[in-house]
């Protein structure tokens, strides 16, 4: 018997990638993937383009689909189902001053913390759409739908319906969206927007079916990318993820919803019907792309030279806020390099601390997951960045717990396909795919006591140093 074939889909802020599982073991059988434009604002048809080369070899005998997508983005369509005007990426920060007004305007950090699970940075959609109505005027009048990049894209596939649908996971991320009312709030939307009221895609349930297409396949509702990552990763209590891709967020699964009035923790919701606590930082993986280029090498060549340094990089300390940062809410920041001199300033040191720098900024979220009260027992370090062979050096040290690394796989997809999987089957829990998901993991050796203290020695110092740069309070728990 031919097995049942499932597809699941990334559509991340660098690419579109699609893994072909089989339904009831999730072995991956066959992948693709295909790039997309680099940029805070992108046209919402690459993104389709994208999705078109990605499946174009491997849906041939696949019942069902689930697209997993970056959160946030901001897509508006008018009347005609016409996009309006090309999508505000959730690393784009040019609403960083709607943030902080609609922050007061509704009641300041608690009241948002509490109504809709996060205080709003320019991330959020609901920023976006306050930029647009204070900007574009002329573009927030022909709104008539607002969707997230993975709805859209599942409105697309279905053949634009009358009613487009998302699920509480993406919703979440909206900042008009309560995760354990699970409404809409209807009330900030209009605020933000100018009173404009715009048509908002149904909140499916986590297995249901968004519809078919023309073909037949069977549309999964889709979910946030970390939410797609979260279900295929099966987490356990204990468990964090590390995601190193184009964003660096820590999350884990919670079963109460989290209110962080510090605005460090986002709380979303999860793909289950649960919930997932998260910090992102809008600086990762590229900070070390960039670092290579600076340095004229190639990633290997990159790795290498960290390696050859010294932990604490000889006292360098590199903040790495290259776009702005977000967590913390640092929007115009720019990136510096602390502690320079004769001795210490060679390709190796720069290479070390890139890595300990944009891993710190990480270790700050495990700390901001803590305070909100996750176990943070292991880390699962998954996203392009978890390939680099310094990265699994450094992590154990800046981390102080044990970290590891599940079989090399791309697990926001893998969670969408699980998710369509589950659509699929109509059963109430999602297909145990364990053995063929993270079953599989490197664990990397444990920090010895002497690694231990000089990674805090590190954290210590990279937080002393955002202290000094950005007047960020240097002591947990004030920030
Ligand atoms: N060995 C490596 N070392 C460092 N970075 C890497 C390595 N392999 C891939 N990357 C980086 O990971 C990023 C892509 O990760 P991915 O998780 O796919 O991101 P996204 O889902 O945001 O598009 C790219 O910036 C890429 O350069
Ligand atoms: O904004 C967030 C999470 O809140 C990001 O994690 C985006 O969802 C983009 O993800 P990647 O493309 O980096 O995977």
């Amino acid at each position: 018997m031919t097995a049942e074939l499932v597809a699941g889909v990334d559509s991340s802020t660098q690419s579109s990638k699609v893994v072909v599982c089989d339904a009831r073991t999730g072995e991956v059988v066959r992948t693709g993937r295909a790039p997309h434009p680099d940029g805070t604002e992108v046209d919402p048809a690459a993104w389709w383009t994208a999705f078109g080369e990605a499946t174009k070899d491997v849906l041939d005998g696949v019942g069902a689909i689930g697209i997993g997508g970056q959160q946030h983005g901001l897509v508006t369509v008018d009347e005609a189902g016409e996009v309006v005007r090309p999508a505000l990426l959730w690393n784009d920060t040019r609403s960083a001053q709607a943030a902080k007004d609609l922050t007061e305007e509704l009641g300041g950090p608690g009241v948002w913390a509490k109504s809709v699970g996060s205080v709003p940075v320019a991330s959020f959609t609901v920023t976006k759409l306050r930029w647009l109505a204070e900007h574009e005027p002329e573009h927030a009048d022909r709104v008539a739908r607002v969707l997230l990049p993975h709805d859209w894209l599942t409105w697309r596939l279905l053949g634009r319906p009358e009613t487009a649908v998302t699920d509480r996971g993406d919703a979440s991320g909206t900042g008009y969206f309560s995760p354990t009312e699970n409404t809409y709030r209807l009330d900030v939307l209009a605020h933000a927007f100018g009173g404009r009221t715009p048509e908002l895609p149904t909140v499916l349930g986590p297995a249901e079916v968004a519809g078919h297409t023309e073909n037949g396949m069977l549309v999964s509702a889709g979910t946030g990318d970390n939410m797609a990552a979260a279900l295929a990763l099966e987490l356990a209590p204990g468990d964090a993820v590390v995601s190193i891709g184009t964003s660096g967020t820590v999350f884990g699964v919670a079963e109460q919803g989290s209110a962080d009035a510090s605005g460090l923790v986002a709380g979303f919701a999860d793909a289950t019907g649960r919930f997932l606590p998260l910090t992102a930082a809008l600086n990762a993986a590229r900070v070390l792309t960039a670092g290579a280029a600076m340095l004229g090498i190639d990633l290997p060549g990159f790795d290498r030279l960290a390696l050859a340094a010294e932990p604490g990089a000889g006292g360098l300390t590199l903040l790495p806020y290259l776009d702005g940062e977000r967590t913390p809410n640092l929007p115009g920041a720019t990136g510096s390099l602390h502690g320079l001199t004769r001795a210490n300033m060679s390709p190796e040191n720069v290479a070390r601390a890139s890595v300990e720098g944009m891993l710190c900024g990480l270790a700050a979220g495990l700390d901001a997951v803590r305070a909100q009260g996750m176990a943070v027992r292991r880390v699962l370090l998954i996203g392009g960045g978890a390939q680099s062979a310094a990265v699994r050096a450094v992590a154990p040290i800046v981390f102080g717990v044990p970290v590891v690394i599940p079989e090399v796989g791309e697990y926001v997809a893998l969670g969408a396909a699980r998710q369509a999987a589950w659509a699929l089957a109509g059963t109430a829990e999602p297909p145990a795919w364990a053995e063929k998901g993270p079953g599989n993991r490197l664990e990397l050796d444990e920090p010895t006591g002497a690694q231990r203290a000089a990674g805090h020695e590190i954290q210590q110092r990279h937080l002393e140093a955002r202290e000094a740069a950005h007047g960020v309070p240097a002591k947990f728990g004030e920030d």
